[in-house]
This record gives structure tokens, C-alpha cells and sequence, in this order.
């Protein structure tokens, strides 16, 4: 052991963790992987803000589902702008409104002042005068703004198109001005433009930004780029980051989110270090899992529906997941542990074909996810996994077999 694990061990503590507020949500990191297009386009657009500044009021719109990205791409593409205008001597500030905080006109116009950091008074002025003030401060100190507008949709339903117009078409009244407010409006709905007026919604959509929830290998980048900067070397193996990002990945079924398949990796962590266990377990993730999804609560209602094979055939899972210690396992072995298992409480197995249909059954409820195996395995094989911790699920299934048999 070099030096520098030895300090990391006495360091470490009990905890898994060396930096864990990387996986907190207000964490911006230098790279953002697979948000590179969304990075670039964004240059393209704003690009006139660095050739020919003041020129034109640039806007863009990033939309998409949630926790896929969008806000802290905003964040990100400002930290590089902000740089790349000081390269050029342009003084250039940026603003994150969130509308879901600040809905009216006059709570939006504050933040932007407050956040410029221009010396104006927020009391007894109208929105308009605040505003008209503001870009008096920027033209005295030769300055540019970006603002983000995040939860754009907030602000339409509660504000309404006159302040939508008014924020973001002052330049019409004031055609030979500098143009120093520049705009991106974050939104996960489009259908919301709907309630503007036509001109202004295709202002807004002049330049659209989309966002794709992310599929499982995405995740799976964006996930060790995290274990990486939060975790001790050793204490996540890929296996575990893998098991989160196929249950997170949209290809797998899941949302595409990134903020929950950081929120598990956190509390899969958390859950490690209140057992002191050295390593995170993916029964620390389906732990994890239980909680972030609170979902799968559903599934102790679900099993009182179930007979009496399926419940063996459950147990069989879950015994197998166990004894295997993987995340998934072959249907071949499940049914092996079921037949051993139907012998043990004394009662007649079920053939091939019915077990198939408990399987199918199991997947509807969304008890157990189930696929066929792609590369990597011998022949064509179903592999069952179960997302949701399963200590307390097999005590659970074993109440009810005692029930059942009763
Ligand atoms: N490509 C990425 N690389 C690294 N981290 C990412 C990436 N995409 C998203 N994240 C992280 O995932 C979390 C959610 O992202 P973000 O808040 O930007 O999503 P969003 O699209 O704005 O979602 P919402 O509409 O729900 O607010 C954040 O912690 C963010 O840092």
C-alpha cells in the first residue's frame, strides 16, 4: 500500500465518500458527458454575442424531459461563454432565474436586477421602470446579460403573454438600442407556447435546443464520471454503477433521468456507510432505489395478490439473486432453486411453460423486470432482476407463504 492509500484509509474514516457533495444537485461539473451537441449548438447560436456584441438580442429554448440535463447545460455553456468573452473584453454577466420560484413579472425582473448586481431600487417601481432602469446600468457599464429563464413554463401560466411580451420583446420598441439582454428559456413542455400569441411563440422557437432523456450507457458515463470525483478508489465497482444505470436508462424501461440516477448512487453510498460496510452493495442500490422511487412500496400491496406458486417462484428469485450476487439472473437457475424449493415445503412443482407465464405475470405487476439476454451469453436466456431490497421482500413473501399454506 503506497503512501497515499494509507492516508486515504485513516482518512476515510468509516465512510465510503471522499467528496460527497459532488452528488449533491447544485454540483456543476467541468464536463458534462453526451451534452456536447446541446454545448455547441448553443455556441453557434450565441456566437454573434462574441463577434458582433450587441448586435442582435440572442434566445434559444432547451427543451425536455426531467433530469435530462438542461439546467446544468445552461450553467455550463455560461461558464464557457463567460470565459471566452473575457478572452474578447466583453463583460459579460449571467442569470438563472428559476420561474418556479419567482412566477410574476415583478419577482422575475428583481431576481434579474438583484443577480446583475445593479443599484436599483426594487421598491415603488413598476416592472417596466425596473427594467428600463437596468439597461441603463448595462449601457453605462458597457455590459451584456445572459439570462436563463429555468421553468419557462411556470412564468406562462402565472405571468401570461403580456409579461412574456414585454420581457422579451422590449427591443422592439427600442429597435436602434444596444442589444445587451440576451435570453435561454428552459421549458419541459412545449405545448405550454401554445397559450401565446403567435408571434411571440415563434419568436421563443427560433432556436430550439432538444434534450433526450438518456439511454442506459449515458448514464453510465455520467455515473463514473460522479463515482470518480465522490467515492474512494475500489469502494464502487462498474458492476454497481452498471445496475443503476440500466434501471435508470431509457432504453431499460426507465425515465432517462440523470438527477435520480445520482440521487441513488448518493444513497446507495449513504446506505453503505450506515451499515459501515467498505464497499457499495446493489443491495445498497436496490436499498437506495426503494427510496428514491418510493414506488416499489407498491409492490408489498401487490403481493397479497399473488398464489401461493407465485410466490415460491418469487422466493426462487430472490434466492437466487442472493446466491449469485449478481444483478441479474438466468431463468434456467431460477427454476432449478423453485423445483428445490417446492420440495422443501412439500408440494408438486409447476411445469416449464406455467412457470414462464408466473414470470410474465410477475413482469406485468412490475414486480421483477425481465428481458432476453443479448450478447455475452451463451444461447437465448430470460434474465430476471429485482429492483427493490430484498431482505425485507423475502420476509414478506415468506409471511405469506406460511399464510397461503395455511
Ligand atoms: N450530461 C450530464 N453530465 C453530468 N451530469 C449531468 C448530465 N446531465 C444531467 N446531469 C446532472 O443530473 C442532474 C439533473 O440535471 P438538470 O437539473 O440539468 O436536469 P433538467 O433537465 O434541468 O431537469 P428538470 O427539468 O427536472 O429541472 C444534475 O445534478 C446534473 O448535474
Amino acid at each position: 500500500m503506497g503512501n497515499e492509500n494509507i492516508n486515504e484509509s485513516i482518512g476515510r474514516g468509516i465512510s465510503v465518500f471522499k467528496n460527497i457533495e459532488v452528488l449533491y444537485p447544485e454540483y456543476v461539473p467541468s464536463y458534462l458527458p453526451h451534452r456536447e451537441l446541446q454545448l455547441r449548438l448553443l455556441e453557434q447560436i450565441f456566437k454573434p454575442l462574441l463577434t458582433d456584441p450587441g448586435s442582435v438580442s440572442i434566445r434559444a429554448m432547451l427543451i425536455g424531459g426531467v433530469g435530462v440535463g438542461k439546467t446544468v447545460t445552461a450553467r455550463v455553456f455560461s461558464r464557457n461563454m463567460k470565459k471566452l468573452a473575457l478572452e474578447n473584453n466583453i463583460d459579460l454577466k449571467y442569470v438563472h432565474v428559476n420561474c418556479h420560484r419567482d412566477r410574476t413579472l415583478y419577482e422575475v425582473v428583481s431576481e434579474i436586477i438583484r443577480q446583475v448586481g445593479a443599484p436599483i431600487p426594487l421598491r415603488g417601481l413598476s416592472p417596466r421602470e425596473m427594467l428600463l432602469a437596468l439597461l441603463s446600468h448595462l449601457e453605462r457599464h458597457k455590459q451584456y446579460v445572459i439570462i436563463t429563464l429555468d421553468e419557462f413554463d411556470y412564468f406562462i401560466r402565472t405571468a401570461g403573454n403580456d409579461a412574456v411580451y414585454f420581457l422579451i420583446r422590449l427591443y422592439d420598441e427600442y429597435p436602434d438600442a444596444v442589444k445587451r439582454l440576451n435570453y435561454i428559456f428552459i421549458s419541459r413542455d412545449i405545448t405550454v407556447l401554445g397559450m401565446l400569441d403567435s408571434t411571440t411563440e415563434s419568436y421563443m422557437l427560433k432556436h430550439l435546443v432538444k434534450f433526450e432523456p438518456y439511454k442506459l450507457v449515458e448514464l453510465y458515463d455520467i455515473l463514473i464520471q460522479r463515482r470518480d470525483l465522490a467515492f474512494y478508489e475500489g469502494t464502487v465497482d462498474n458492476d454497481v454503477i452498471k445496475y443503476i444505470a440500466e434501471h435508470e436508462g431509457v432504453d431499460r424501461g426507465g425515465e432517462g433521468n440523470a438527477r435520480s440516477a445520482i440521487e441513488v448512487l448518493l444513497h446507495a453510498g449513504m446506505a453503505a456507510d450506515n451499515e459501515g460496510a467498505q464497499r457499495v452493495s446493489i443491495e445498497h442500490v436496490r436499498k437506495a432505489i426503494a427510496i428514491i422511487h418510493p414506488d416499489v412500496v407498491r409492490i408489498s400491496d401487490e403481493l397479497n395478490n399473488l398464489d401461493l406458486h407465485e410466490l415460491l417462484l418469487l422466493k426462487a428469485i430472490i434466492r437466487t439473486l442472493k446466491e449469485k450476487n449478481m444483478p441479474e439472473v438466468k431463468i434456467g437457475d431460477v427454476e432449478e432453486e423453485y423445483r428445490y424449493i417446492c420440495q422443501q415445503y412439500g408440494v408438486e412443482p409447476r411445469k416449464h411453460t406455467q412457470v414462464y407465464e408466473y414470470i410474465n405475470n410477475l413482469k406485468h405487476m412490475e414486480i421483477i423486470q425481465a428481458r432476453v439476454s443479448g450478447k455475452g451469453y451463451r444461447g437465448r436466456t430470460t434474465l430476471i432482476k429485482i429492483s427493490t431490497p430484498l431482505d425485507p421482500l423475502e420476509r414478506r413473501i415468506d409471511e405469506l407463504i406460511e399464510k397461503r399454506r395455511k
